[in-house]
């Protein structure tokens, strides 16, 4: 067992480590904090939810020199909610120091943002896009940077962000420490790290499986037309804390959010269409438990941390197998057990067997619920809320009720009728959602054409070039849908919010 104090760190560090509950370091920490506070380069890979943003947070807090008011650390990451999430948990780790990490990602006033910049954050966390506007606009000064993070490396090279991402690392210090972290590492990562790190030291937590084991990871085969119903039921057995279940196309998602909402489940959706306020609304609401499933496109696969995700439910299958690392990743976080349940139509099986080659895991096979099984999952959780209250509430107020009903009732019929009252029975109002294309092995997807009928592409604009991707290695359908690669360079000084940014650019994920 490795303790934080191990490490040598400050002890302002360790006590806010402390405060935050880390007794021992897990596994990626022990092997990367001391080679990234020897200042060196590397690449860091390890399952999901074992603890990365600590691994880099940890040495960016420790090396920072809180005396100076200027950016000395970057952290990059494709999405606006990591960027926020990853800048949180920086806030805490350097609670005892006079040390700030700020969120800054598109859709959001550049204006605020700039007033932010103006206290003089040590660190920045940002999607690309929006951390280059600042660059242009120079209102973030890199001469003073001494550590850039790219987390969820591959995920910003499947966004497109190449060009964004070659840019920002020729601007900032050659003399700088880079560290690239993500739970997956296709081929494309070479490239930059070839090219824009220095020797860097390739740490990755030796598993034989890239998930890890406490996500059990179920399959059911539902053809296209049952899956509402069969989600539906699997949520009145399960009766999940929270839940995300993810969905391929936006369209997919406000369909799916909708029509369980209809049938009475709190739930809405997130995706890159929706603004910015939308987006931080949704996810409050799911973190505070207001709803209790988000529906979520691949915007959400990445990195985020929200504690009592107790399911995934993949209703549409993921497009590859790190999709499906990913997406499975939201739960079984910090060595909590969770489930994960991804539907497969029939033409779809070749691909499932795919992903199971790919992450060396098999998903055991379940056969589909039925309605009296739906029925009893909410009887039980009747049950579990009469018990619940009959050992917890004070109940002098009603016992003299319950006595008067006992002499015309018997106490079996009494407590029946109330076990009928609490329980959901399952809603069969009939719901529609347009029907999604299987995915197929080997084939190759038609050019992506930018319009909104599949749930819209960058932004909603949809004018930007279509360019096959090369040679990255990965399985993601041939091609990528490259929002910028050159052709948008705002001059310095202008102003534009892009709206579509962190909201998931290849084609065929249409987030
Ligand atoms: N040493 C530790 N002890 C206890 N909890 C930890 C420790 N390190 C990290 N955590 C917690 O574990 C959870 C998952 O961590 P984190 O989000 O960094 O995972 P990750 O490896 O980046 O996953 P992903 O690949 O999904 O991005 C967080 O809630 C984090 O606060
Ligand atoms: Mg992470």
């Amino acid at each position: 067992m490795t303790t934080f104090y191990d490490f040598g760190l400050q002890h302002s560090v360790v006590r806010a480590l402390g405060n935050m509950g880390f007794e021992e370091a897990t596994a990626i920490q022990v092997q990367t904090i001391p080679t990234a506070l020897e200042g060196k380069d590397l690449i860091g890979q390890a399952q999901t939810g074992t603890g990365k943003t600590a691994a880099f947070g940890i040495p960016l807090v420790e090396r920072l020199d809180e005396q100076s008011g200027n950016v000395q650390g970057i952290v990059l990451t494709p999405t606006r909610e990591l960027a926020v999430q990853v800048a949180e948990e920086i806030n805490k780790i350097a609670q005892f120091k006079n040390i700030s990490a700020l969120p800054i990602y598109g859709g959001q006033d550049i204006t605020r943002q700039i007033k932010a910049l103006k206290k003089r954050p040590q660190i920045i966390v940002a999607t690309p896009g929006r951390f280059m506007d600042h660059m242009r606009r120079r209102t973030i000064r890199l001469d003073a940077i001494e550590i850039v993070v790219l987390d969820e490396a591959d995920e910003m090279l499947n966004m497109g962000f190449i060009d964004d991402i070659k840019e920002i690392l020729q601007e900032v210090p050659d003399q700088r420490q880079t560290l690239l972290f993500s739970a997956t590492m296709p081929r494309a990562i070479q490239e930059i790290a070839q090219q824009f790190m220095n020797e860097p030291t390739m740490i990755s937590v030796k598993a034989k499986e890239v998930t890890v084991p406490n996500i059990e990871q179920q399959y059911m085969e539902v053809a296209e037309k049952q899956k509402f119903d069969v989600l539906c039921r699997l949520l009145d057995i399960h009766s999940p804390e929270l839940a995300i279940i993810f969905g391929r196309t936006k369209r997919r998602v406000d369909e799916l959010s909708e029509a369980l909402t209809k049938r009475g489940y709190g739930a809405e959706g997130i995706h890159g269409d929706l603004n910015q306020a939308k987006r931080d609304s949704v996810l409050r609401k799911f973190k505070e438990g207001t709803i209790e499933v988000l529906v979520a496109t691949d915007v959400a696969a990445r990195g985020l941390d929200i504690s009592g995700v107790t399911h995934v439910f993949n209703f549409d299958i993921p497009q590859d197998s790190e999709s499906y690392v990913h997406r499975i990743g939201r739960t079984g976080r910090a060595g909590k057990t969770g489930l994960a349940i991804t539907f497969v139509t029939p033409r779809e099986i070749d691909h499932l067997r795919l992903i199971e080659r790919a992450t060396n895991r098999r998903m055991e096979r379940r056969s589909v619920p039925s309605m009296s099984e739906a029925l009893e999952g909410q009887q039980r959780m009747a049950l579990e809320k009469l018990l619940e209250a009959s050992g917890r509430d004070n109940l002098t107020a009603y016992k003299t009720l319950a006595e008067q009903l006992l002499e015309d009732v018997d106490s079996v019929t009494l407590v029946s009728a109330a076990l009928k009252l609490l329980t959901k029975e399952p809603d069969t109002t009939p719901i529609h959602l347009t029907e999604e294309a299987p995915i197929r092995v080997g084939r190759k997807k038609a050019p992506y054409k930018g319009k909104g009928g599949q749930g819209g592409g960058y932004g909603g604009g949809g004018k930007r070039p279509f360019r096959p991707r090369s040679g990255s290695g990965e399985n993601r359908g041939g091609g990528e849908y490259r929002p910028r690669s050159g052709e948008f360079r705002p001059r310095s000084g202008e102003s534009r919010p892009r709206s579509g940014e962190g909201s998931g650019r290849s084609y065929n994920k249409q987030r």
